[in-house]
């Protein structure tokens, strides 16, 4: 009888690989034979592999060209049209669900899926990150970077290095939490920023990946039960006591809102359970609803302008001329350290608004390709005829790394974006760390400002000089939807400026 059953299986499976390689619609398209076949070849190398997919796909594209069939339904491309396309303005390609589901937070606008639902919420939460509103709050993002300067200076020094890396996403957290909920976590004193939920996320970064393909143990993670063995149970420690912090503030909030009502500024509940812009076809949202985009907010806004900042000290550092350029067009603007100078300031600065670029640049963002269903219809990407319910993706280092556009792609060269090129190019069109299209970060005007404020004070007030770091630990990364790089992280000596 098992044997029956094994045979059928076996024939039943034999017949599917048969349509997946020669009647499938994506037939015609080039790629490796397993992974025309199967999904699991993406997985082996996410989770096996320990983050390798796109280093893989990279390989694939450099022997099959723009178009690589890297999965049974799925594309990925390297041409710069294709993003244009796929991650258009006005798309109405909608999110691949078993890409996001790791992240368990399908009621956030990150990991919603319907257009509609997607559009109605970013409406909702739109005027807390415009422009305008950032500029009201900048003293938030101020104050955060103040103190971290105020303790690099007492705590850290020429004989005492610091984590860099550590000492910026304690900063991250600590804006992008003040900002949304008016909490204090008080990461920036934790001795040698070493902030449980940080490392707690450090460590559960490769588990992004095996609930990617396994949803089944999301719960496990984010809820750990008390019957798993205590080393399970400590390495996923820091995001599920993190959770629980932004779960208790969330039940005082819905507990007493009045008690909010009088903080120093409005915070993300207040702009979803009382939206400016469509109260009439409002449907109040569920302690889940809330509860999930807070933590969804609070995890987009962290690594990413963490990642941001550490790349880019390091290359400024690591390239004496820049870092020269630099603080010579920051004393030119801002004569004593003594005065407060803010975004608009800082934002008119050419170099700097040129090293921030080129860091956002050389570290990408989100390296993972953000996969998208092709959708309603059929659609053109870059030239290539797609059918619909294909899932498409590029990677952002396809853009960021692609010679044509940007000459000797691995130099740190903030020049670039000030020179005026003959091939009439705008780089800025090139530049994608924020994604682009109807599903584009969100936050990208606070990312901003915290950009501005973090590069700006740092190398205004202190000189900061490399300790054990070399390009080296820079070179390589493993994807987890963000770099994880490989080496050492960016430690640094401190010395505070008298002028
Ligand atoms: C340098 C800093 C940042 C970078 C490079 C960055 C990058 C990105 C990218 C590439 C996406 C698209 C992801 C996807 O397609 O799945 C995204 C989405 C998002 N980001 Fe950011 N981000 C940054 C900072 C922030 C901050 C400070 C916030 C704070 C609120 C934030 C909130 C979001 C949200 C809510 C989404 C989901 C938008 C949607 O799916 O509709 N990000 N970000």
């Amino acid at each position: 009888m098992l044997a029956h059953i094994f045979l059928a299986s076996f024939a039943a499976y034999g017949v599917f690989a048969v349509w997946r390689l020669f009647l499938h619609p994506l037939r015609s398209f080039k790629g490796p034979a397993l992974a025309k076949l199967t999904t699991w070849y993406q997985a082996y190398h996410d989770i096996v592999k320990h983050g390798n997919l796109l280093r893989q796909v990279t390989a694939l594209h450099e022997i099959y060209g723009p178009v690589v069939r890297i999965g049974p339904n799925e594309l990925s491309f390297n041409d710069p049209k294709a993003y244009a396309d796929i991650y258009a303005m006005g798309s109405k390609f909608t999110k691949e669900p078993s890409f996001y589901q790791g992240f368990g937070v399908p009621h956030a606008s990150f990991g919603m899926m319907d257009p509609q639902a997607s559009r109605t919420r970013r409406d909702m939460l739109n005027p807390l990150f415009s422009r305008r509103a950032i500029l009201k709050l900048e003293t938030i993002v101020q104050a955060d970077v103040d103190h971290l300067i105020s303790q690099l200076v007492t705590n850290y020094g020429s004989e005492k290095p610091v984590n860099l890396f550590m000492a910026f996403r304690c900063t991250s957290l600590e804006i992008i939490t003040a900002y949304c909920l008016n909490q204090h976590l008080h990461a920036i004193d934790i001795p040698d920023f070493e902030h449980p939920f940080l490392t707690g996320l450090q460590s559960t970064i490769p588990l992004f990946w095996v609930l990617k393909y396994f949803p089944a143990l999301t719960p496990i993670v984010m809820e750990p039960p008390t019957w798993l063995p205590a080393s399970m149970l400590n390495s996923f420690s820091g995001i599920s006591d993190f959770r629980h912090k932004i779960g208790a503030h969330l039940d005082n909030f819905i507990a007493a809102p009045e008690k909010y009502r009088d903080s120093e500024h409005e915070i993300v509940y207040d702009y979803l359970l009382a939206p400016a812009n469509n109260r009439k076809s409002f449907k109040p949202l569920s302690r889940t609803e809330l509860f999930q985009e807070a933590v969804a907010l609070l995890l987009a806004g962290s690594d990413t302008v963490g990642n941001a900042s550490t790349v880019g000290f390091f290359h400024v550092l690591d390239n004496p001329p820049v870092l020269r350029k630099l603080v010579a067009e920051l004393r030119e603007a801002w004569p004593s350290v003594e005065d407060q100078v803010g975004l608009s300031v800082l934002e008119k600065l050419p170099y700097l608004t040129a090293v921030i670029k080129e860091s956002l640049r050389v570290g990408h963002g989100v390296v993972s390709a953000t996969p998208r269903i092709v959708g309603p219809g059929d659609a053109v990407i870059g030239g290539v005829h797609v059918p619909a319910g294909t899932v498409v993706s590029m990677s952002s280092t396809y853009m960021h790394l692609n010679p044509d556009i940007f000459e000797n792609p691995h130099q740190f060269r903030p020049e670039r974006w000030l020179e005026k090129r003959t091939d009439s190019v705008n780089l800025n069109s090139y530049l994608v760390p924020f994604s682009r299209g109807p599903r584009m970060c969100l936050g990208v005007n606070l990312a901003w400002c915290e950009l501005y404020l973090i590069f700006g004070n740092l190398f205004r007030k202190l000189d900061l000089k490399l300790h054990n770091t070399t390009i080296d630990d820079f070179r390589d990364f493993d994807a987890f939807f963000v770099p994880v790089h490989c080496g050492n992280d960016l430690h640094v000596t401190i010395q505070a400026k008298d002028t």
